[in-house]
């Protein structure tokens, strides 16, 4: 599908055609009725144990789940916190959720206490499912929050909560159910919030995006295109966490497609390379960091990655070096870049076979609207002008649970406002800058930080970079670059310095200096947390 221009200097992204998902009763039935007709297909594959789950186990398991939970009294719109790493047992607590119209949210399990607080918080939970890591802190959390009345656990049981019930017991015992059916109820698919996640925390304190039933049903009809492979022989692999939007959808639009997915608790080198090599893995969803890995670390070559034939990556902005680094080295014949927010469900921009521009985020998906506009002015932006990058489609967020002030600053009139700087090109092929927040203000020059890392990612000597801004009297802030060196290598301030004089505008110099650091702080998907960056200016003692 080619974009188009509507007056205003609107684009689009086409009509989505199709409408399967959209017209369910519910998102929960959907899943069931997808996961039963697969039959016994294999759709899950735990990539540490080896084992394999099919279509029909799924199915089998969402049901008994679904009444377990309505037996414990959860109701159609109730919350269901779900803090868990990548597993089957994930997949069936958020599909049971979805199936009896719960409001599913998932909680990064990184979260320190605090974080953790701040999150059950935003979307209340009345039962959490906690697996063997997670189970003590989300106990002793949820016995400070009124709020929570049980603890399904995985595995695993702490003594700071009384109310935790073991999963595997409960699924065993038949005083729940042996009915083989269950039917969702209907849901107000507009209205009834399928999904609270939290935002990445990367500008502040992590925002509970409500996303609707219609939201994930429309991203579902956008996603599910016909394959000239059937969805069925072919082979996925995910590292990408289930409680990030981006790892979630994945999970929910493979699993309605019916494909295979090879899912990874955790990334580990060698667990991911032998994951590809053992089960032939030809399409991988990515974030920039896994990329920067396949196209760096020598352990690469001990492994056979020859089936890999995509590579889907967003979430963060990924270098046109990086991307040119893994063809030549593995031979992908196919990277995808895709740009999204939590707030847009899915990506909203995605490359294909005819927009894969180097360094573009693609074009836009059916179903979404795009505009480009001056961030001071609101002005409206045509082609190679950069500005605010704004949506608006069926998969744009409800809005941000209990904080209604947030809402009405990101969505006008309908309007996702992202906080992003982009452009489209004459081929409406789009292109992210950088965010508004993290621009460097140079004596009036608009220094994005991503353009200069990735230049600083083309030194051979250099393993990884960020930059921010510099406090300044005069210049109001200067380019100061973080560096983390290769291994056993020789690098001076100055051959940093140098480097970018060479290769970059003025305005992009790194005046504020250079501070070499073992690692850059990131985020689960690869976000720079320049927040952290910015402290340890404050701070020079704290080491990172
Ligand atoms: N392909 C991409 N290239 C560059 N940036 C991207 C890409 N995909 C996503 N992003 C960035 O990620 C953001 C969306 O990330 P997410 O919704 O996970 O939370 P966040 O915006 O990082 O955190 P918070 O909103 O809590 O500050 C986008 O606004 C954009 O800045
Ligand atoms: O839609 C796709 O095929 C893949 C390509 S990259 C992508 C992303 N989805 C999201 C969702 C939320 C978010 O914060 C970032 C991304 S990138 N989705
Ligand atoms: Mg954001």
């Amino acid at each position: 599908m080619t974009s188009t221009l509507l007056p205003g200097n609107i684009v689009y992204g086409g009509p989505i055609t199709e409408r399967e998902a959209q017209d369910y009763r519910s998102l929960g039935q959907f899943v069931l009725d997808k996961y039963k007709g697969f039959g016994d297909q294999t759709v899950l594959v735990d990539a540490v144990s080896g084992a394999e789950y099919t279509a029909s186990f799924m199915h089998k398991s969402i049901v008994r789940l679904a009444h377990i939970l309505q037996k414990l009294g959860v109701k159609q719109n109730d919350v269901i916190g779900l803090s868990a790493e990548n597993s089957v047992n994930f997949a069936l607590a958020m599909f049971a959720g979805f199936a009896v119209g719960a409001t599913v949210a998932p909680l990064n399990v990184t979260y320190s206490d605090r974080e953790v607080d701040h999150a059950l918080n935003l979307s209340k939970p009345k039962i959490i499912f906690t697996s063997k890591l997670t189970v003590d802190r989300i106990a002793k959390v949820a016995s400070k929050n009124k709020f929570v009345k049980g603890i399904i656990s995985f595995s695993g049981s702490s003594k700071n909560f009384k109310n935790i019930y073991a999963l595997n017991e409960m699924m065993d015992d038949d005083k729940y159910t042996t009915s083989p059916e269950f039917l969702s109820p209907a849901a107000n698919k507009n209205e009834d919030v399928a999904l609270i996640v939290c935002s990445s925390g990367t500008t502040g304190l992590p925002k509970g995006v409500q996303l609707t039933q219609m939201n994930l049903l429309a991203t579902l009809d956008s996603q599910i295109q016909p394959t000239m492979i059937p969805m069925s022989e072919i082979t996925l692999l995910t590292v990408i966490p289930w409680f990030h939007a981006f790892g979630c959808l994945t999970l929910i639009t493979t699993a309605c497609m019916g494909a295979r997915l090879v899912y990874l608790p955790k990334f580990e080198e060698n667990l991911f390379l032998s994951a590809i090599e053992k089960y032939r893995v030809m399409m991988a969803f990515m974030v920039p960091p896994l990329m920067v890995f396949l196209a760096k670390h020598p352990i690469v070559d001990k492994y056979d990655l020859s089936s890999l034939m995509v590579l889907l990556c967003g979430a963060a902005p990924l270098s046109r070096e990086t991307e040119d680094q893994i063809k030549e080295r593995i031979g992908v014949p196919f990277i995808r870049q895709g740009y999204g927010l939590s707030e847009s469900t899915l990506s909203v921009l995605v490359q294909n076979d005819d927009f894969c521009k180097p360094g573009s985020v693609g074009v836009l998906k059916v179903g979404i609207y795009a505009k480009v506009i001056d961030p001071d002015t609101g002005k409206l932006l045509g082609a190679n002008e950069r500005g605010e990058l704004c949506f608006k489609g069926d998969g744009i967020m409800k809005g941000y649970i209990g904080d209604s002030k947030s809402t009405q600053t990101a969505i006008k009139d309908g309007w996702l406002h992202t906080g992003d700087i982009g452009y489209y090109d004459d081929d409406f092929e789009f292109f992210i800058v950088d965010r508004i927040k993290e621009l460097i203000k140079y004596k009036g020059f608009q220094v994005p930080p991503a353009e200069i890392e990735a230049l600083l990612l083309t030194h051979e000597k250099i393993k990884d970079a960020a930059v921010i801004g510099k406090p300044d009297e005069a210049a109001g802030e200067l380019p100061l670059a973080f560096v983390v060196k290769q291994a056993n290598v020789q690098l001076t301030e100055n051959d940093v310095i140098q480097f970018v004089n060479e290769h970059a505008s003025p305005a992009k110099r790194l005046r504020g200096g250079v501070i070499f650091v073992d690692e850059i702080p990131k985020n689960p998907s690869g976000k720079i947390l320049r927040r952290i960056l910015r402290n340890m200016l404050k701070k020079p003692k704290s080491k990172l």
